[in-house]
């Protein structure tokens, strides 16, 4: 279990963190999605001490991580920075990290087959690609057999297969019982992958709900009705709980009322449809307006698409 709490960081006049505080629970994937620039490795590179909060705390499994006798068995990670020696195979590198922790030389072996990594792990890891790279991290964070592990973006740069293959580490180490913590800036992959979100933006919170509630938000639906006599009709369905909006001449969005509703009360009146269709916003719609006001680094006139960083 990681839990945040009142956490900040300020590089200089910056805020990269802001006030954050949420938990992340054993058993699930959490997801911690935001735009480029939110504050997400900044936040994990806290949760590890490799940056000092300027305020507030984070524990890993009930202490800071540094107090614990044995980090490793405790939290492992994959965070942006590579630290592994380019001549040095992937197995070498994996022995001296064991041998300096105090972890069996068996757990080595079991992590290069876990990733996959067997075939070449005596090769020098500097002539590795990005997707062998990211499972060398990987087989790094899992070499203490952790409770927690954090990944940040991990599937940047993979190719389709490799994706798919953490997505279901990600879940099978979650269905183990373990705290799974991953970043990214794609809503696309966390809907795929995470049962929890926390989203944050320019450093602070902005949701901590199950991906569930993301779903049914992308869920309410409108619907898209086009008519010659599109002012009648909107007087006609007007009332309490219906808005009616209209972004081109002869259309209207209408939410609160089913396509029944609508299609028969234009019929009693004798109005003539055109058209009378559902629309649904995607996850990625969902997420880009909790974000919009978020985006850090927005190319001028990209306004209509802000939170669309990938
Ligand atoms: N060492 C640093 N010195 C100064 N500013 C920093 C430093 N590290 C991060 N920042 C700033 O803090 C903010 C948060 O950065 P961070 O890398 O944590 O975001 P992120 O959500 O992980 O984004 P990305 O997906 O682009 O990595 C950014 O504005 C960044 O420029």
């Amino acid at each position: 279990m990681i839990q945040v709490k009142n956490l900040s960081k300020r590089y200089g006049e910056r805020i990269a963190v802001d006030d954050l505080s949420f938990t992340v629970r054993p058993g699930v994937v959490t997801g911690f999605l935001g735009p480029n620039g939110a504050g997400k490795s900044t936040t994990m590179r806290m949760i590890v001490g490799l940056d000092a909060a300027t305020s507030g705390t984070v524990t890993v499994n009930g202490r800071r991580y540094a107090d614990h006798p044995a980090p490793l068995r405790e939290l492992g990670a994959l965070l942006e920075a590579k630290s592994v020696h380019a001549s040095r195979s992937a197995y070498n590198h994996l022995r001296v990290i064991a041998a300096t922790t105090g972890i069996p030389k068996r757990r080595v072996d079991e992590v290069i087959e876990l990733v996959g990594l067997h075939q070449v792990a005596r090769k020098p890891a500097g002539a590795f690609s990005l997707g062998m790279g990211q499972r060398l991290g990987i087989a790094t964070a899992l070499l203490g057999d952790p409770e927690t592990v954090i990944l940040d973006e991990p599937v940047n740069g993979l190719d389709p297969e490799g994706v798919l293959w953490i997505r279901n580490l990600l879940k099978t180490l979650a269905a183990e019982g373990r705290t799974v913590f991953v970043s990214s800036h794609l809503m696309s992959e966390m809907a795929l992958t995470a049962e929890h979100l926390v989203v944050i933006g320019r450093g602070r919170l902005i949701a901590d709900v199950p991906i569930a509630e993301f779903t049914s938000r992308a869920c309410t639906s409108s619907v898209r009705v086009r008519s010659p006599h599109s002012a009648a009709l909107s007087e006609l369905l007007a009332g309490p709980d219906v808005s009616i909006t209209s972004s081109e001449r002869g259309v209207l969005h209408v939410t609160g009322l089913s396509i029944e509703q609508i299609g028969e009360r234009a019929a009693q009146a004798g109005i003539c449809l055109y058209e009378l269709s559902p629309q649904q916003a995607s996850l990625e719609e969902v997420f880009m307006d909790l974000t919009r006001d978020c985006v850090e680094y927005r190319a001028a006139g990209e306004a209509a698409t802000a939170g669309k960083v990938a």
